[in-house]
């Protein structure tokens, strides 16, 4: 379970304060499928990243099934975001030094998973999102919508509790959103928590419950029946 309580980000530059989030008190069950709106600006994505342990709240509470991610060195973020996250970000989700086949096969390396079982395991991940034939090319060299495929093979391989996408469909085509919406919608299908952040109330509409924030707050929160 997710439990952020009075959770407050201002970023500081110099003496100039940015608040970016006002206090957020939320709590996301495991499982449940979430989608963040709101304007440009509003604080979508810190609240992401604070909830997937790439960034820390300067006020207030984070807990994550009791354990105080708020209080976490960037030892214990570390240790936290391998366990539980993954994430599926188009700008920053895949190291462009290596092949598709090795971004998905780098989770398993760092969870010490032998070679033949971790080729399975990537190789089925690729097919499941239909890259199969792209594994030896580089990020750079796919298209937007591979790239997120890419990414959700990983979050495949990884089968991290949560599941966490900025903008998944943003660049995309029509096609290719609805693609990875299946696919990501399928890591929930399988149990997981998964939470997106978008603009696009269309894809909004396909979660179970959408929040709203403006201003760094929590303005609306509705749960389909
Ligand atoms: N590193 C930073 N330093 C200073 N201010 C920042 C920083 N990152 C974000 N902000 C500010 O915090 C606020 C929230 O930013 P955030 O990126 O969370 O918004 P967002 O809702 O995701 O926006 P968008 O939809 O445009 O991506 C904005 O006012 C932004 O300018």
């Amino acid at each position: 379970m997710i439990q952020l309580k009075e959770a407050k980000k201002i970023y500081k530059n110099g003496r100039t304060e940015y608040p970016a989030l006002n206090g957020i008190d939320l709590t996301i069950e495991n499982g449940e499928y979430v989608a963040i709106i709101g304007t440009s600006g509003s604080g979508k994505s810190t609240l992401l990243n604070i909830i997937g342990g790439m960034d820390q709240t300067t006020d207030g509470q984070y807990l994550y099934d009791e354990k105080n991610v708020s209080k976490m060195n960037s030892h214990a973020l570390h240790l936290f975001r391998k366990e539980y996250v993954s994430f599926v970000f188009q700008r920053f989700a895949l190291l462009n030094q290596y092949s598709v086949y090795e971004n998905v096969e780098v989770p398993l390396l760092a969870k010490g998973i032998e070679k033949k079982e971790r080729k399975k395991k990537v190789l089925s991940a690729l097919m499941q999102v239909g890259i199969q034939d792209l594994y030896k090319k580089k990020p750079s060299e796919l298209s937007g919508g591979e790239q997120q495929r890419c990414a959700i093979a990983r979050a495949l391989v990884m089968d991290t509790p949560v599941v966490l996408a900025d903008e998944p469909t943003g660049s995309l085509d029509k096609n290719s959103g609805i693609k990875v919406m299946e696919l990501l919608e399928g890591l929930h299908e399988q149990g997981k928590t998964l939470i997106i952040v978008t603009h696009d109330m269309d894809i909004a509409e396909h979660a179970d419950r959408i929040i709203q924030i403006e201003d760094g707050k929590i303005v609306a929160d509705t749960k389909k029946n």
